[in-house]
This record gives C-alpha cells, sequence and structure tokens, in this order.
C-alpha cells in the first residue's frame, strides 16, 4: 500500500523513475495461485467486456471451479528454476535497461517493473519510486501494440493508485510502438539468426494475442497495429506475401475473436502438407505461457498431427541486446525535455545516433501531463 505524505520525498533532489509495466503472472504453478490470479485478471471490465450479472455467474461459478487446475498444469510445463518464465524475463530486461541507460546518461533514471495482475504489484513500485524521490515517471508497458485490454487496464492501475495520493508525480506514458524501427529491427534479427542457425521455412507464421472481433468493431486499433507490425516484419525480411501468414492466438470464451485463429491456421497448413513452419510471436517481448506452451508445445502438436513435418519456434525477444537498445531507444525518446541538470547524455551511441532522438523517432509519442 502506499503510505500518505513522506518526508523522504521532499529531502532528496528530483529524479525521474521508469516502469516497465507487464500483465502479470501466478506466483506459482498452483491451482491455489491461479485463482486469484485468474480472478482478478478476468473480474476487469477492460478484458471482460459484458454486463457483471451476466459475466459474475459465469465467472464464478464455472470458470473459477474449472481454470486453475487446467492452466496450473500448464504453467507446470513451461515453469523456470527461477519462477514464471513472464516474470523471470520481464526482471531481466529491467536490470538490462538499467544498465543500458546507466552507460548512456550521466544521471540515469531509476528502472523498476510492476505486473498489472499480481506481483510485484503497481502500488509496491510506486512506493519505491516515491522513496527515491522519483516526481517524474514514464509508464511503459511491455506491449508494442495497444490494446484496451493489455495497455489501457495497466494505465488504468497506475492511475487508480495515483489517486490515493495527495502530492503524486508527473505522469507519461507511452501508448505503443508497434512500428518503431529498433523494434522491427529486433524482431527481425531474431528470426534471421534463428534462420542462419537452422535454415528457413516454408513459411513463417506470425501469431499475435487475439482480442475480441467487438473490441475492433468499439474502435480499438489493436488488429492495425499487429498488422502493420506483421507487414514491417515481413519487409525487413524480405518475404513475399505467400511466405508468411498472420493470425491470432489464445481465444478465450465463445465469442468471436480476431481472425485467422492461429490453431486453425497451423493445423491448415499441416493438411496442406507445409513441410516446415517456423512460428514468431512479435508481439510478446517476453515468453510466457502464452509462447512456451500454447504455441511451442500445443501449436507445435496441432501441426504435426495434422500432417506437417517440421516446426521450429522462434523465442521472443527477452534478453536480446538490440531489443534492449531498442527499449532504451524508446525511453530516452520519451523522456525528451526531462532532462535535467546531470541528466545529459554521455555521447552518442555505437551506431552513431544522437541519445534519445533516435532511429526517426523526433518526438515523444503520447504524454500525459507535465
Ligand atoms: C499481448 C497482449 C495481451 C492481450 C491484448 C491480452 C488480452 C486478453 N487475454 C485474455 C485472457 C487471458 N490471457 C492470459 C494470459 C496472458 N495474456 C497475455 C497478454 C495479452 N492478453 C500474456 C502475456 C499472458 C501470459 C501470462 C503468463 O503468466 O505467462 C490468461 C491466463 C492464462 C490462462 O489461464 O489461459 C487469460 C485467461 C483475454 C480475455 C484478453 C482480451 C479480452
Ligand atoms: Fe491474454
Ligand atoms: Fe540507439
Amino acid at each position: 500500500m502506499i503510505s500518505p505524505g513522506s518526508a523522504l520525498h521532499q529531502d532528496i533532489s528530483s529524479r525521474t523513475g521508469v516502469l516497465l509495466i507487464n500483465l502479470g503472472t501466478p506466483d506459482a504453478p498452483t491451482p491455489e495461485a491461479l485463482r486469484p490470479y485468474l480472478k482478478q485478471f478476468l473480474s476487469n471490465p477492460r478484458v471482460i467486456e459484458l454486463p457483471q450479472w451476466l459475466w459474475w455467474p459465469i465467472l464464478n461459478g464455472i470458470i473459477l471451479n474449472t481454470r486453475p487446475k487446467k492452466s496450473a498444469e500448464k504453467y507446470a510445463q513451461v515453469w523456470m528454476p527461477e519462477g514464471s518464465p513472464l516474470k523471470v524475463h520481464t526482471a531481466r530486461q529491467t536490470r538490462l535497461l538499467q544498465d543500458f541507460l546507466g552507460k548512456r546518461l550521466h544521471s540515469a533514471p531509476v528502472v523498476q517493473y510492476a505486473m498489472n495482475i499480481g506481483n510485484p504489484s503497481v502500488a509496491e513500485m510506486l512506493e519505491r519510486f516515491r522513496e527515491q524521490g522519483c516526481d517524474r515517471l514514464l509508464v511503459l508497458p511491455l506491449y508494442p501494440q495497444y490494446a484496451a485490454s493489455s495497455t489501457a487496464s495497466a494505465f488504468d492501475e497506475i492511475f487508480a493508485q495515483l489517486a490515493k495520493l495527495r502530492n503524486i508525480p508527473a505522469v507519461r506514458t507511452v501508448k505503443h510502438y508497434h512500428d518503431h524501427p529498433g523494434y522491427i529491427a529486433a524482431l527481425a534479427n531474431n528470426v534471421r539468426d534463428h534462420w542462419a542457425r537452422a535454415g528457413r521455412p516454408d513459411k513463417l507464421v506470425m501469431s499475435f494475442h487475439g482480442i475480441p472481433r467487438a473490441s475492433v468493431d468499439k474502435g480499438d486499433p489493436y488488429q492495425d497495429e499487429c498488422r502493420k507490425t506483421g507487414l514491417l516484419l515481413a519487409e525487413a525480411l524480405e518475404l513475399d506475401a505467400n511466405q508468411y501468414q498472420l493470425c491470432f492466438q489464445s481465444r478465450f470464451g465463445r465469442a468471436e475473436w480476431l481472425r485467422p485463429y492461429t490453431a486453425d491456421t497451423l493445423e491448415q497448413l499441416g493438411r496442406q502438407g507445409t513441410r516446415r513452419i517456423d512460428v514468431v510471436c512479435p508481439g510478446f517481448v517476453s515468453d510466457c505461457l502464452e509462447t512456451l506452451e500454447e504455441i511451442a508445445m500445443e501449436g507445435k502438436n496441432i501441426f504435426i498431427q495434422a500432417g506437417g513435418h517440421e516446426f521450429h519456434y522462434i523465442p521472443c525477444l527477452n534478453e536480446r541486446d538490440d531489443w534492449i537498445h531498442a527499449l532504451g531507444d524508446i525511453t530516452l525518446a520519451n523522456l525528451q525535455g526531462w532532462m535535467g541538470p546531470g541528466f545529459e547524455e554521455k555521447g552518442s551511441d555505437k551506431d552513431g545516433e544522437v541519445i534519445g532522438l533516435s532511429q526517426g523517432e523526433a518526438s515523444p509519442t503520447d504524454k500525459n501531463t507535465d
């Protein structure tokens, strides 16, 4: 919880904080840990846009009695010795971004991560920033494509916690970076590195997390942003339209979601006798349940059982240098104008760009206050 008013806040000279925010993950691969995680996730009206009177009996009477056990079994198959893959990679990315900024700025911002659901919570991290004297905060969701269910619900949580404070920091939010040249280059390098080691497939499948079709009809730009990322990645890899396929995974419930569904696409490609496919998940910057279990395990089974021969899963960006560099560039671009005394850059980086104004990004993406 955030304690109201803190003398510490006034004593330390003003600093900037960068908060990386991700979706959240259970604390353990057990039904007991899955239940509160799923309850919090699926009670969010940004995620399930049904009237409460209709949704609550389904959630509490059916889903929370069946899904925790099934999901826990899936999590157990991908759990790492240090914990949930999503959290392990997010924590590593945070440390690497802190190092990257430390090497490039005389006075680097404080970098921390929070989970929108579960731990470490947004409330806990906002308190840590306060303790460290941060009166400016850049919120950077680890979702390159904007969706109300992911990005907006992260911002909702930040502002709900700030609503409990009297003296809040200046806040900037990064809405999306689905077409950022550094992000696209990192995605393309990742695929090329895989091909250099393992040869090329007949088709590259780009699988994005789905959302309900109705969300797009109501104005969510998510589908367009996924398509733009896919197109830019295909361009960077010099692929023709018949060499790649974009699709949407992780459908939840019975409503119509974005099509084509990944499971159908994999089955169809297998049935058509496609010899080899490689699957990459550009919308996930960290490997997690949805990539390691749903794609690399379930997806592979679907393709092979339908008649496909060779299936390669290409891991997410995780801790790649070029991705951390892109994340650093996105951060610096969005800190423009907040660079006060002691915050000067140490010089241009190795690719010769001017720090904070890199890769054609002349201005911060989206700002709220200050
Ligand atoms: C990439 C961004 C994501 C969007 C958009 C998104 C929308 C969305 N998700 C659900 C339901 C579930 N998602 C679950 C896991 C999950 N989702 C994302 C990302 C997005 N979701 C990630 C990174 C993860 C993995 C978390 C991990 O711990 O590894 C789950 C929980 C797992 C399970 O039981 O299947 C659910 C449920 C909906 C309904 C939705 C949009 C409406
Ligand atoms: Fe999800
Ligand atoms: Fe750079």
